[in-house]
């Protein structure tokens, strides 16, 4: 199967900073990414140049196959909903969902007016009196009725209340059910993103520190709490990512995956063995990335 993105020591500098470094991944089509780091990680950057609004300083990257830029068959295959879309001062919803409509090939008119209904938004009224969650629902309809191939989220939600949140979750999950495409999700509410994502990135400092399935990720790190000798004597030969002491008691976030003769020896001590979130284990990679280089 064609992937939808390859990018290959792909690298964007800004003077001698290096906002992306020599970054090489695969998205693969119909598949939902999640791309995750702290601010100033290299994200957005990363998003730009694959939507072809920013060059790169070196490096290859494709987008179905071809280079994006100046590329209308790709580019229309693409959408690109971020934090703060700007709209010519005159415009309203319906004019906005128009333009789109004449943009994306696979535009779906009738699911747009739906989700319009859905989040309560106001046809007729001028884009600039929108509040600022009407207007992250917006970019949301705009991504989701494009049903783009490669459709990317970068932060949509500023303002944007719980309840439309997961109206969001809800009709992404079930939209992507009948038309699969390559859905890339940049966040940092990665609690509430994490049992939609398929595969995750994290980013960190401009390099991708991982690139993994998220079912095999959640496999791969768990917390363990008890007494700090117990919990000592059980990660004597594991690797700690975090600890967290708490007077006599202590709790370890370790990686790796447990045998059962371990689990066994969890119990034989006391120990309380626990999943360890995605938000988590990507607070703790980044947080100690660059004093030790991790290894999942
Ligand atoms: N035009 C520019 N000139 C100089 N530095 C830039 C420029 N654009 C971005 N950067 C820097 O590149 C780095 C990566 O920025 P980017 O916006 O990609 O981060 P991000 O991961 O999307 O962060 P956030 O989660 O805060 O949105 C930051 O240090 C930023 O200051």
């Amino acid at each position: 199967m064609q992937s939808a993105v390859e990018v290959e020591g792909l690298t964007k500098s800004y003077g001698s900073f290096t906002a992306v470094d020599h970054v090489s991944f695969q998205m693969e089509a119909d598949k939902i990414y999640g791309l995750l780091g702290r601010n100033g990680a290299g994200k957005t950057t990363i998003m730009h140049m694959l939507t072809a609004q920013l060059f790169p300083t070196s490096g290859k990257l494709k987008v179905f196959g071809e280079a994006p830029y100046e590329n209308n068959r790709v580019l229309s295959q693409t959408c690109f909903i971020k934090e703060s879309q700007k709209y010519p001062d005159n415009f309203r919803l319906a004019d906005v969902m128009e333009m789109a409509e004449s943009f994306f090939p696979n535009w779906d008119r009738a699911y747009a007016q739906s989700l319009i209904a859905d989040f309560g938004l106001p046809p007729r009224r001028r884009m600039k009196k929108l509040s600022r969650g009407m207007l992250s629902a917006a970019g949301i309809i705009v991504g989701l009725a494009s049903r783009a191939p490669l459709t990317i989220f970068d932060e949509p939600y500023l303002g944007l209340d719980a309840v439309a949140r997961n109206l969001f979750y809800d009709r992404l999950i079930e939209d992507y059910g009948s038309h699969p495409r390559t859905i890339v999700l940049s966040t940092h509410l990665i609690d509430e993103v994490s049992q939609i994502l398929e595969h995750v990135m994290l980013i960190d400092k401009g390099r991708l520190i991982l690139n993994e399935n998220a079912d095999v990720l959640r496999g791969r790190a768990f917390t363990v709490a008890g007494t700090t000798s117990a919990v000592e004597a059980f990660t004597a030969r594991k690797k700690v990512v975090h600890r967290a002491p708490f007077g006599a008691l202590t709790s370890a976030t370790v990686t790796g995956s447990l045998t059962p003769a371990e689990q066994k020896q969890a119990n034989a001590l006391g120990l309380e063995l626990a999943p360890v979130s995605l938000q988590q284990l990507v607070v703790h990679l980044t947080n100690q990335h660059g004093q030790e280089e991790e290894t999942l």
